[in-house]
């Protein structure tokens, strides 16, 4: 038996034509047109991608982007001042910084800069605290394309014993504190984990967002597992997630391809926060 796939193409195409009459509303009806202003430090190939990414899928779904070039020499001081232009430019509902940023900026007072009203990704300590204490706040991209994903396929969260390799704040934490949220018995494994397959192993549903190619292997998975594979891999020029697809499927009940699993999903997201950010506008700091 094979796994079925868990599409984040094709529910990603879904959600963005939700969005985009959503979007379209909005504007009909309050003359609002959400704007999301997207920060690149640098030149990164990978980073470069990821923004071209998000500015195509706003376009399509009718969100205003702005793309902000910036060298990767650029002082800290003079990238908080332009994230304070944009906190304070009222066409701007959502505001992100492609992470990683170069050494000589810390990523934290970068974070910490962005108003909370405009955090879309949902880094902002004051969204990190909300998402912990079950407050209403942005959820970041990732982890709630993740469960997204997951709810629309009609999987039980409830009971089920989930196992989350990672532990990063963008995608481990946030994602393994979503699965608790919905009841999930939640294991959080990461690089000083020993054994990692004996945890693995009893997850029906197994979230692998590390970076590495092939750690996942078929023995490590429980027959009929979900497998939500997040990692993104550069390996002779062609991507693959952390997990081993072709013998993993074998095994498991669902699985994600990478691509076209949780990666545009997570770009879906970001529009569909940018967009709530806009219908909130004036109601929240
Ligand atoms: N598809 C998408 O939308 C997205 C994909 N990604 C991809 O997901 C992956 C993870 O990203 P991110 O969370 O930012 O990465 P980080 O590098 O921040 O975190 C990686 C995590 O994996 C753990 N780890 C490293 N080696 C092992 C190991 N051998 N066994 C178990 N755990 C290990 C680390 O442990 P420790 O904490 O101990 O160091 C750490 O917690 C990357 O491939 C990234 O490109 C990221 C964001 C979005
Ligand atoms: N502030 C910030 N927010 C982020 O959300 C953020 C970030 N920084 N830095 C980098 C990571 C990575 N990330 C991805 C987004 C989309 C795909 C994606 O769409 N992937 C496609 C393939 C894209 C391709 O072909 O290269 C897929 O998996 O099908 C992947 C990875 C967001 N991140
Ligand atoms: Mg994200």
């Amino acid at each position: 038996m094979s796994a079925q796939i868990l599409d984040g193409k094709q529910l990603a195409a879904a959600l963005r034509e939700e969005i985009r009459r959503d979007v379209e509303e909005l504007r009909a009806k309050r003359g609002i047109v959400p704007g999301l202003a997207v920060l690149l430090v640098g030149d990164d190939p990978a980073s470069q991608s990821y923004v071209r990414g998000k500015q195509k899928a706003s376009t399509e779904v009718g969100i205003h982007s702005v793309v902000e070039r910036l060298p990767a020499d650029l002082s800290e001081q003079t990238l908080l001042e332009r994230i304070d232009h944009y906190n304070e430019d009222p066409s701007i509902h959502g505001i992100l910084v492609q992470l990683p940023l170069p050494p000589q900026i810390a990523e934290d007072r970068v974070i910490t800069r962005i108003s909370p009203g405009k955090d879309v990704d949902g880094f902002h300590p004051w969204n990190v605290g909300r998402l912990y204490s079950g407050g209403e706040g942005f959820v970041p991209c990732t982890p709630a394309g993740i469960l997204e994903m997951i709810r629309r396929n009609r999987i039980e969260i409830a009971g089920a014993h989930a196992v989350v390799v990672g532990r990063s704040g963008i995608v481990g934490k946030p994602v393994a504190q979503l699965l608790l949220r919905e009841n999930a018995t939640v294991t959080i494994c990461h690089s000083k984990t020993k054994d990692l397959g004996f945890y693995t192993k009893q997850a029906d549903i197994l979230v692998a967002a590390v970076g590495r190619p092939g750690l996942i292997t078929a023995d490590m998975i429980k027959p009929g597992a979900v497998v939500i594979d997040v990692g993104i891999n550069r390996v002779d020029g062609r991507l693959v997630g952390d997990v081993d697809f072709e013998a993993v499927k074998e095994r498991a009940g669902w699985i994600t391809p990478v691509p076209g699993g949780v990666g545009p999903m997570t770009i879906t997201m970001l529009l569909y926060n940018t967009l709530w950010s806009a219908k909130r506008m004036g109601n929240v700091q």
